[in-house]
């Protein structure tokens, strides 16, 4: 059981602050790090494997630095984003290399052990430029797991794989993560790490914005304010019924036609918006956010 450390990290690139005064621990179990693209998360989970140094502060495991630190390096793996350039290798044979690599006593036998456990036996005579994107992710995540570390880092593992795939996938994160191994993936995509991770880190533009139990994340989430663009039978009727809820904070009139409404509680409000029209005999057209992006989700996490 292993627990990794980021205490006041910084990593620029010029003048770029690619990672901004992290501080958090990631601890057995699985672990999502939601954040936009360009949030800082590839340069974060380099350092937490000891593949770039920190500009500043300290990224430890159990206590100890990991970056230089080789033994450190025994106990921790990673899945990067980018794709394999072994095309010309067979599953098997890169599994092996990376069991060479780190000088396992039988290479071998820990390489069929491994490709049993992401279920790759069959394919792995193959070349691995004929795999799927999912074989070829299930092979990634073999040899970074072929030495038996207690850390697991993915970078965007569930990139372009198929539903099927995916499912696969994190069913074997999860098992990992049952087993007590401390697995930190990364994603751009809410429902995603919804599905796999209870814990959470929220990364936004360089920065650390929030941590904790999904459902936390989540209300947090549901509860910042809200805009939503509405057009009804009847504007004006409308406005003047949903001004009166206390869920919406404000009603405009559109020049264009239709409402804009701000709203602090999304859930009261969606479950009572189609009673409400109904009983006052009005009929909803089109209901839509208008600010429902990703980026303005986080920017309202990073604000707070
Ligand atoms: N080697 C580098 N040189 C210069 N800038 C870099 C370098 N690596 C990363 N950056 C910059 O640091 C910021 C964070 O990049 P990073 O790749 O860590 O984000 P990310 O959250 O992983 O994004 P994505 O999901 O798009 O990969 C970006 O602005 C990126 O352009």
């Amino acid at each position: 059981m292993s627990d990794l450390v980021l205490d006041k990290v910084s990593r620029w690139f010029g003048n770029v602050v690619a990672v901004n005064d992290v501080t958090m621990t990631i601890g057995p179990g699985v672990t999502g790090l939601l954040g936009p693209n360009g949030a800082g998360k590839t340069t974060l989970m380099a350092m937490m494997a000891g593949f770039l140094a920190p500009s500043s502060g300290t990224v430890t495991l159990d206590g100890e630095p990991v970056w230089r630190h080789t033994d450190a390096y025994r106990l921790i793996g990673l899945v990067p984003e980018r794709e394999l350039s072994f095309g010309y290798l067979t599953g098997r044979q890169f599994v092996r290399a990376n069991a060479d690599l780190h000088r396992l006593p039988d290479a071998a036998g820990a390489t069929e052990r491994i490709l049993e456990v992401v279920d790759m036996v069959e394919p792995s005579a193959r070349r691995i430029d004929t795999y799927s994107k999912g074989m070829r992710q299930r092979v990634k995540i073999a040899a970074a797991l072929v030495h038996d570390p207690t850390v697991l880092l993915l970078d965007e593992p569930f990139n372009g794989v198929d539903p099927r795939q995916r499912m696969h996938l994190m069913d074997l994160l999860r098992r990992l993560g049952d087993d007590g191994c401390t697995v930190l993936f990364s994603s751009h995509i809410l429902e995603e790490v919804e599905r796999l991770a209870r814990h959470i880190e929220v990364v936004v533009s360089g920065r650390h914005a929030a941590s904790g139990d999904f459902g936390a994340i989540r209300r947090l989430m549901t509860d910042r304010p809200v805009r939503y663009s509405i057009t009804s039978s009847d504007d004006r009727a409308l406005a003047a019924v949903l001004i009166a809820r206390p869920a919406v904070q404000s009603v405009n009139l559109r020049p264009q036609g239709g409402l804009e409404v701000q709203v602090s509680d999304l859930g009261t409000f969606a479950a009572d918006l189609a009673p409400l029209t109904r009983s006052h005999g009005l009929t909803l057209f089109e209901l839509s956010p208008s600010d429902e992006s990703l980026e303005s989700v986080f920017a309202y996490l990073v604000d707070r």
